[in-house]
C-alpha cells in the first residue's frame, strides 16, 4: 500500500521566487481560461481573477459573450474573446503558455465542441489545466486526451466519473492504476486534497470546511494556471497553488464562518510576497 506525503509550508518557499528587476508581463507567462456559458459565468470569472491575482503576466478569458461585462468590471486586467469564435480562440490558445479548460464550461454539444477544438490545438509544449465541465466532458463522451503537459483538478465524484473508481474505493493504490495511464499530473479535491505527480503523492493537510462554497473549485483552477505560468518546476507549482489556497482560507476562518472564493483571490499578493523564497 503506498502512501501520500504531507504536504508542507516548505513548498511555497521552495516555488514562489523574488521577481527579476529586468523583467516584464511576459516573463510571467500568458493564460487563457476557457469557460463559462451564460449560467456559469461566475465560474470562469473566479478562475480568471484568480489567475491574475497569483501573478499571471497576461490573462485572456474566453466565455460567453453574456458575460464579458461582469468580466471586465470585476477584471479590467483579463482580455476577452467570445468563445464561439473558433478562429480567434485557436490563435489565443496557440499564443499561450498554459491554458485552464472547463470552469463553468457545461456539459452540453456547444461546451463539447469547444473543449474538442482546445485538444486539437494544444500543443505538447504547453500546459493544460482541465477542471469542472471538462472533466466531465472528457469521462462521458470518452474524449481522448491530447498529448500535452496535463493537469486535471476533479473532485471526487468528478474522479469517480473519470475513472471509475467510486468515491469510497478512492485509495492512492486504486488512483494509481488508473492514473499511470491517464499520463496526467491529478489533483484530487476533498477536504484533504492529494496531488498525483509523476514524483510521488501528495496530501494536503490544511483547508477548512469554511471552504466548502460554490467557486472554490473554480478559484483553486486559475491559482494552479498563474503558479504553473510563472513557476519552472510545474509539479511544485501545482503543489504551491494546493497548499496557498487552502493556507489563505485557514486565516480568514479563523474570524469567518465561511471563506469565499474571491476573499482568498484578494489576499494572494500579500500571501505570495510574505511566502517568496
Ligand atoms: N458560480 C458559478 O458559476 C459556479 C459554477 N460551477 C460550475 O458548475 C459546473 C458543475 O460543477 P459541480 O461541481 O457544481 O457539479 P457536478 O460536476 O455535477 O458535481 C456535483 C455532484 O457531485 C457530487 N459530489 C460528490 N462528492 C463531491 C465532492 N467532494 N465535491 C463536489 N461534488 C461532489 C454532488 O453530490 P451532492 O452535492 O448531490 O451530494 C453532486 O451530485 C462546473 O463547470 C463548475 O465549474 C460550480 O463551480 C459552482 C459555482
Ligand atoms: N471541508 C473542506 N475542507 C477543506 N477544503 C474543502 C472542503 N470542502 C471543499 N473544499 C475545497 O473546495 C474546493 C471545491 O472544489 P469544487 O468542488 O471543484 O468547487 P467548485 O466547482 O464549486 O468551484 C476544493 O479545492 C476542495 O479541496
Ligand atoms: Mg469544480
Amino acid at each position: 500500500m503506498q502512501e501520500a506525503q504531507p504536504l508542507t509550508e516548505n513548498i511555497l518557499a521552495a516555488t514562489i521566487q523574488q521577481r527579476a528587476a529586468d523583467s516584464y508581463k511576459g516573463t510571467y507567462g500568458r493564460v487563457t481560461l476557457i469557460g463559462g456559458n451564460r449560467n456559469f459565468g461566475g465560474a470562469i470569472i473566479m478562475a480568471s481573477e484568480a489567475a491574475v491575482y497569483s501573478g499571471a503576466g497576461l490573462v485572456t478569458t474566453i466565455t460567453d459573450a453574456s458575460n464579458q461585462d461582469a468580466l471586465h468590471a470585476r477584471l479590467p486586467e483579463a482580455m476577452f474573446a467570445d468563445i464561439t469564435d473558433f478562429d480567434q480562440s485557436r490563435e489565443l490558445i496557440k499564443g499561450s503558455d498554459v491554458v485552464v479548460v472547463g470552469p463553468g464550461l457545461g456539459t452540453d454539444d456547444e461546451a463539447a465542441a469547444v473543449l474538442a477544438d482546445v485538444f486539437n490545438v494544444i500543443q505538447s509544449d504547453q500546459i493544460l489545466v482541465i477542471d469542472g465541465s471538462a472533466i466531465t466532458l472528457v469521462a462521458e463522451r470518452h474524449l481522448p486526451l491530447p498529448e500535452t503537459h496535463l493537469i486535471m483538478t476533479p473532485h471526487q465524484m468528478e474522479w469517480q466519473r473519470l475513472s471509475g473508481i467510486a468515491i469510497d474505493k478512492q485509495t492512492v493504490d486504486w488512483n494509481l492504476a488508473i492514473i499511470d495511464q491517464l499520463d496526467a499530473t491529478i489533483v484530487l479535491k476533498s477536504h484533504r486534497t492529494q496531488v498525483y505527480t509523476d514524483n510521488g503523492v501528495y496530501e494536503n493537510t490544511i483547508g477548512t470546511p469554511a471552504q466548502a462554497t460554490g467557486g472554490m473549485g473554480d478559484t483553486l483552477a486559475g491559482m494552479v494556471g498563474g503558479f504553473t505560468a510563472q513557476f519552472k518546476d510545474t509539479d511544485q507549482a501545482v503543489l504551491a497553488a494546493v497548499y496557498s489556497h487552502s493556507a489563505i482560507a485557514e486565516k480568514l476562518a479563523k474570524t469567518q464562518y465561511v471563506v469565499l472564493p474571491h476573499q482568498i483571490v484578494a489576499q494572494l499578493p500579500q500571501f505570495m510576497k510574505a511566502h517568496e523564497g
